[in-house]
């Protein structure tokens, strides 16, 4: 896989202060999330303004799509397209009079059409959620909503990496949640997401590669089962360990585990754990994951499931789910982690609902019946009926619900869990 940004033994120094980065040499592939960590002061930000030109290194390359960025005013308008920066502070980054005005200004920079820069501005906060906010001004939206519209300005010129610094601080638990549910769909789409941070449980259970960085040097580059197993590691850069991997080493120093996998997520450790209970695994219980397509038009099969009280709990996942979430009138119980923490009610026997769209779809499956195949449990698959769905070129009208010999409607049922991950697709309409 090619690389999206490249340092190659890069140097720098702010005026009359020593060296705040001493040589790094990493490559980011296009693609991955990485995750930044390290103390304060360790050189985070300052590696981050590099990667679209706000600083220049004072020895040293650095290359976004295997090209050396030059620092003449054209060569930074092209990096600045292709590499997206949002600041830890949002009111560093929003300036203009209102939302629209804010969002326009990088579209604008680069010299787009009129009618490029309204159709810009509009997919961006549909992108994250903000439409209906655009003649707010920024000063006057929470920390979460300035955040969003951060983001939007930067997805306005359709960058293919994104870097975030430090992009939960400051914000509370959901918002930071759906902040990072924002930054999977982004990544989902295919872009590379390079971001830094303080929170180690976030960036052990979210990141593809860890870069552990120390007064201005990179400690190591690595998976993050790799760097935050390594106590001492952790030390040196002054970070605690993951819970879920303290955990997992203590009842490991106890010997009841040998070399299993250390866990990223609770359903892993709840899966190790369990698996110490040997015969008393509750393998013929587990519960069905229901999903529906946050793209249909038609939600009465949705009500009859949620009125049904079959399920127990709710997951929106992506900007359009929670949008529609709220416009069906359900508050989500789940809206980040959202396929984790729905199989884990399935294993504890019970029955919740995903809404998601787009490219989540296929990857909520596939998450699915890989988790089902590996744990060897049979977890049903239940796709709720949506009615035609508008971005699809084939579907005429809404089919009618198909009814069972009760006259109820099939996803009111929650039968038996189907084979392992096999999908019971009610209607015959796969999202
Ligand atoms: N504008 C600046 N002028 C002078 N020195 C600076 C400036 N910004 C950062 N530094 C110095 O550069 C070094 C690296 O700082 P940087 O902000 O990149 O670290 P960081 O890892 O992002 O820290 P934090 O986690 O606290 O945000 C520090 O020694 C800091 O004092």
């Amino acid at each position: 896989m090619r690389d999206a940004i490249e340092f190659q033994d890069v140097h720098f120094a702010y005026p009359n202060r020593p060296d705040s980065l001493r040589g790094i040499d990493i490559a980011v592939r296009a693609g991955s999330k990485v995750a930044l960590v390290g103390p304060n002061g360790a050189g985070k930000t300052t590696l981050l303004l590099m990667c679209n030109g706000m600083l220049r290194p004072t020895k040293g390359v650095v290359r976004v799509g295997g090209v050396p960025v030059k620092y003449d005013a054209r060569s930074l308008r092209e990096v600045r397209r292709k590499v997206g920066l949002v600041f830890q502070n949002s009111d560093a980054q929003l300036f203009a009079p209102t939302v629209r005005q804010d969002v326009a200004f990088g579209p604008l920079n680069l010299g787009m059409e009129k009618d490029e820069i309204k159709e810009a501005v509009e997919r961006a906060l549909h992108q994250v959620g903000m439409n209906g906010y655009e003649r707010r001004p920024p000063h006057h939206l929470s920390g979460g909503e300035k955040k969003r519209v951060a983001i939007a300005g930067v997805l306005a010129m359709d960058p293919e990496v994104l870097v975030f610094d430090e992009p939960t601080s400051a914000l509370d638990p959901a918002t930071a949640e759906e902040v990072m549910d924002l930054l999977d769909e982004l990544n989902h789409e295919g872009r590379t997401v390079l971001l830094s941070t303080h929170d180690v449980e976030l960036a052990y259970r979210w990141a593809d590669e860890v870069v552990l960085m120390e007064n201005g040097a990179v400690l190591r580059h690595g998976s993050p089962e790799a760097i935050f197993s390594d106590t001492a590691l952790l030390h040196q850069a002054r970070l605690k360990p993951p819970a879920v991997l303290d955990l997992y080493r203590e009842l490991s120093d106890r010997g009841l585990f040998k070399d299993e996998t250390p866990p990223r997520s609770a359903l892993e450790f709840t899966d190790l754990v369990e698996g110490l209970a040997g015969d008393q695994r509750s393998h013929d219980s587990c519960g069905a994951i229901h999903i529906w397509d946050a793209a249909g038009v038609d939600s009465t099969a949705l009500e009859t499931l949620l009125s049904s009280g079959a399920v127990t709990r709710v997951g929106a996942m992506g900007t359009r789910a929670k949008q529609r979430a709220s416009e069906e009138g359900i508050v989500p119980d789940f809206t980040y982690g959202v396929i984790d923490k729905c199989l884990l009610r399935a294993v504890a026997g019970e029955d919740s609902l995903i809404l998601t769209s787009g490219g989540m779809l296929a990857h909520t499956r596939e998450r699915i019946d890989t988790y089902a195949m590996e744990s060897g449990r049979e977890i049903g698959i239940r796709t709720v009926e949506t009615g035609f769905l508008g971005r699809r070129s084939t579907g005429p009208e809404a089919p009618a619900r198909t009814k069972d010999q009760d006259g109820r409607s099939k996803n009111e049922i929650a039968p038996d869990c189907e084979q392992s991950g096999r999908e019971d697709n009610i209607n015959g309409m796969a999202g």
